[in-house]
């Protein structure tokens, strides 16, 4: 694509802001917040604890609807849940009464897909997550790492337009998250796909995005942004890690100097 062209709006959040109602008092968890995502981008969201970036997360997947402003999807305002958000959390959502197959088969059989549209659906994104021989297995018979990639294939079935991920990865031991960066950052390259994550780890958003937005203390704005290359140079290097020279150095320093205020 030509620097030039500009790339399709997939999402726009347009002065977004959500207040909780609570018995006791309200509490503002976001407020004035505008972005526009492009397709194919990389987006990883920083903040502080609390600052309200689940909150967003959950309003652009259509499970809240902001208090004021507004969330679009190619133009149209997201009303609630569908097919077109694969929303991956933390602790894998399973259902343990099924195999890993019949987790990933769920979605593509609630739309109504043939049989055999179905089958290759769950072999594909199962050879792509690497658990194609883990296929007849129940899920409890998972490491957390595993029960993971089980929950981005079953979302990856669905062919949503974006996969929204609440800190993936947090649950994981650093070995494992590691092997999980990589494995993420070769589907989105794989598949084209559009991502959102929310992280706590600096450089997983560094490593990962090629698209950082920092979040302010709640009520959470968007106080900082960078658009980054570090996740193309990993996918150059043998062993799939960022190179951490002096313009990884200096962007991580503006955010580490920023959090530290907090
Ligand atoms: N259902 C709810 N009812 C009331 N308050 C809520 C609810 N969910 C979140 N909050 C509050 O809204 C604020 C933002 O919460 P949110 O979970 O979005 O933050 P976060 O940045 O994702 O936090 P963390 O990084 O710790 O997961 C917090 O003050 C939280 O206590």
């Amino acid at each position: 694509m030509k620097k030039s062209q500009k790339k399709e709006i997939l999402i726009e959040v347009k002065n977004v802001g959500l207040t909780y109602e609570t018995n006791t008092k309200p509490i503002k968890a976001i407020e004035n917040i505008s972005f526009q995502m492009g397709k194919g981008e990389f987006l990883c969201l920083l903040g502080p604890s609390g600052c309200g970036k689940s909150t967003l997360l959950k309003i652009i997947a259509g499970y809240l609807k902001p208090t004021i402003g507004s969330c679009l999807m190619q133009g149209q305002p997201i009303q609630g849940p569908d097919w077109n958000r694969g929303v991956v959390f933390q602790s894998p959502t399973l259902y343990p009464w099924m195999s890993v197959r019949k987790n990933v088969e769920f979605g593509p059989k609630m739309k109504g897909f043939s049989k055999d549209k179905i089958e290759k659906l769950s072999q594909y994104f199962l050879e792509q997550v690497e658990l194609s021989g883990y296929a007849d297995k129940a899920t409890f018979e998972l490491s957390g790492g595993m029960k993971q990639r089980v929950a981005l294939a079953r979302a990856l079935a669905n062919q949503p337009k974006i996969i929204l991920m609440d800190e993936p990865f947090g649950a994981l031991d650093a070995f494992t998250r590691v092997n999980m960066q990589a494995l993420i950052r070769k589907i989105w390259k794989e598949n084209h796909s559009t991502m959102f994550m929310i992280t706590h780890d600096i450089d997983e958003a560094l490593s990962l995005g090629t698209r950082v937005m920092v979040m302010s203390k709640s009520p959470g704005k968007i106080e900082k942004e960078f658009h980054l290359d570090f996740t193309y140079t990993a996918m150059k290097n043998k062993y799939g890690s960022v190179e951490m020279g002096e313009e990884y150095r200096k962007v991580k320093e503006e955010i580490l100097e920023f959090i530290k205020g907090y």
